[in-house]
């Protein structure tokens, strides 16, 4: 009998009885896998199809929080594959030996969203990600960059304050008749101002041109406008909120599997418009690219060069040989694009997240900056070695960033068998660093929910577990630690020097939870503030 025969013989209640028993194979062979699987771990039940997806709810983070809470420092999950969480400074320790170069898990998503195999992030060829590194360490490392840095945050921040100004004044001439040009108040959402602000900063330290993005949340807020031509403003806008989508979409691409990206109608839809962001995020890239080229091309070999980033990575291996005498290729646009594109992600959300949560403390926050840099001083040429000074305000930095983590987690995968948490894992296991975990874990900070920077600031707190590098990761750890942090670090401080020693900053909603959601990053949605001159 032909198949066709047979295919005649099959009526519609065979087929529904056919695919009924194929879907009970596949959930029989899905948990028959999962009670035999290698060192079985506490864990959330699993579901066919979607693994512990259906757990993960809106904040990725906080579920990982969970499943210490629930089933202790080392447990799992499956997503778009198995997972082993681990929420002990020790279990993790190993993943921040700088000798090794630990690979992430290879992501067909990351894949897709155009992130694999670029840049540093999810590259996971060593000599590429070796070459790429370098360049991001030093770029952000540099004397000459951080210089670079403090030089535009002061002159951004002018325009910031000017625009503070605008606005408060607009507010107030309506709402008051007895105001001042220095009597006003503004109550604004601070986490637009600088989501917005830090994207301007990466942009000038990385590509060297501006992407007015303060300019065109003012113009949203303001009935006058700024200074910079409409189109320009409305392309910074278009361009920050894209990076923020990009970042949003990170989530769904690593962490999803592609069956249900592809497949499942409300999460399609989603990943669509994902990609359709990325191709803008792109294509603006590569413009951004071509044009510094051109300019590039047309600049004589005596004069000196932009610092930035970009011009860097444009002119790098140029008319330079290796040490066999070949000719070095120049970086290809499609890698150059990777490396901004990180830069843009790294230096927007990361930063603004951290600086909109420091309100805790301020008046010893203020006391130590008017000691460090009198109120005469001129902020503008506040130093590199000044900003070292302020430890205070460096350990309330840290300690903003140890209750809430703007990464809350990282992941690695092995290539080689290893022994973790007292279980031996073969090659291909994939693990996740806890962050958020760890760093309120109760054996290891004592209240740990309580705000109190002094476990930052006394050195001679004689407290073994702060010198347990594993126990606060900031910035993660090893090969793969965040090439950003010192520009980060940097930009935090200036930022509360200019800022506070200013101006008043207020809740508007004291009791209000705070408004953050965890993806790859915390992304602070909205914080209203009111502000006022600080006379
Ligand atoms: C407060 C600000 C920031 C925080 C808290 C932060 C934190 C982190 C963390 C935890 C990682 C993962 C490290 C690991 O896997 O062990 C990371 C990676 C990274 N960060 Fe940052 N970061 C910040 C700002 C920046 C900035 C300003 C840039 C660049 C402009 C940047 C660029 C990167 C890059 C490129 C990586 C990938 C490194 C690799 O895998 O080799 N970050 N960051």
């Amino acid at each position: 009998m032909t198949i066709q025969n047979i295919i005649k013989f099959i009526n519609t209640t065979d087929y529904f009885i056919i695919f009924i028993l194929i879907i009970i194979t596949y959930i029989f062979n899905f948990y028959y896998k999962h009670f035999t699987r290698l060192n079985p771990i506490p864990c959330p039940l699993p579901l066919p199809f979607i693994g512990n997806l259906h757990n993960l709810g809106y904040d990725v983070a906080i579920f990982y929080k969970q499943c210490q809470q629930k089933y202790g420092d080392i447990s799992e999950a499956i997503l778009d594959r198995r997972y082993i969480i681990l929420s002990r400074p020790e279990y993790i320790e190993k993943f921040f030996d700088r000798r090794i170069f630990f690979m992430r898990p290879y992501s067909q998503g990351a894949d897709e969203i155009g992130m694999y195999g670029h840049g540093t992030f999810f590259n996971n060829n060593y000599e590429s990600w070796k070459h790429n590194n370098k360049f991001f360490t030093d770029t952000f490392i540099s004397q000459r960059f951080i210089d670079n840095a403090i030089k535009s945050t002061n002159e951004l921040y002018k325009e910031l304050s000017n625009y503070w100004q605008s606005l408060g004044n607009q507010n107030s001439s309506n709402n008051s008749s007895n105001y001042s040009n220095d009597n006003w108040t503004l109550e604004t959402d601070f986490s637009q101002w600088f989501n917005r602000f830090t994207n301007d900063i990466v942009s000038i330290i990385s590509t060297g041109e501006r992407t007015y993005s303060i300019a065109s949340y003012y113009n949203t807020q303001s009935l006058i406008k700024s200074e910079y031509s409409g189109a320009l403003v409305e392309d910074g806008d278009k361009f920050v909120k894209s990076i923020v989508k990009y970042l949003e979409g990170l989530v769904v691409f690593a962490f999803f599997n592609p069956f249900i990206r592809h497949y499942i109608p409300i999460i399609k839809n989603k990943s669509n418009i994902y990609l359709k962001n990325r191709d803008y995020l792109f294509e603006k890239l590569d413009k951004m690219i071509i044009k510094r080229r051109k300019e590039i091309e047309k600049i004589s070999a005596n004069t000196e060069m932009r610092i930035d980033m970009l011009s860097s990575l444009i002119t790098a291996n140029t008319n330079e040989n290796d040490s066999n005498g070949e000719v070095l290729k120049s970086m290809p646009d499609e890698e150059i694009r990777g490396m901004l594109l990180e830069a843009f992600l790294g230096g927007t959300a990361t930063v603004s997240c951290k600086f909109i949560l420091l309100h805790n403390l301020l008046y010893l926050m203020l006391s130590e900056i008017d000691h460090v840099l009198p109120k005469s001083i001129d902020k503008s040429c506040v130093s590199y070695n000044d900003l070292q000074e302020l430890r205070y305000c460096e350990a309330i930095i840290k300690e903003a960033c140890r209750l809430v983590p703007a990464v809350p987690f990282t992941y690695r995968t092995i290539t080689k068998e290893h022994e973790i948490a007292g279980y031996k894992w073969p090659p291909g296991t994939n693990f996740l660093l806890n962050f958020l975990a760890v760093q309120v874990h109760p054996e290891f900070w004592p209240n740990p929910e309580v705000f109190n920077p002094d476990r930052f600031y006394n050195d001679d707190q004689n407290d073994k577990r702060l010198g347990d590098k594993s126990a606060f990761m900031m910035f993660g750890g090893g090969k793969r630690i965040c090439p950003g942090r010192m520009l980060a670090m940097v930009e935090l401080l200036l930022l509360m020097v200019l800022v506070y020693e200013n101006y008043n900053v207020e809740l508007v909603n004291k009791n209000e939870p705070l408004k953050i959601s965890s993806q790859l990053n915390t992304h602070c949605k909205e914080l209203r503030v009111r502000i006022s001159p600080r006379t």
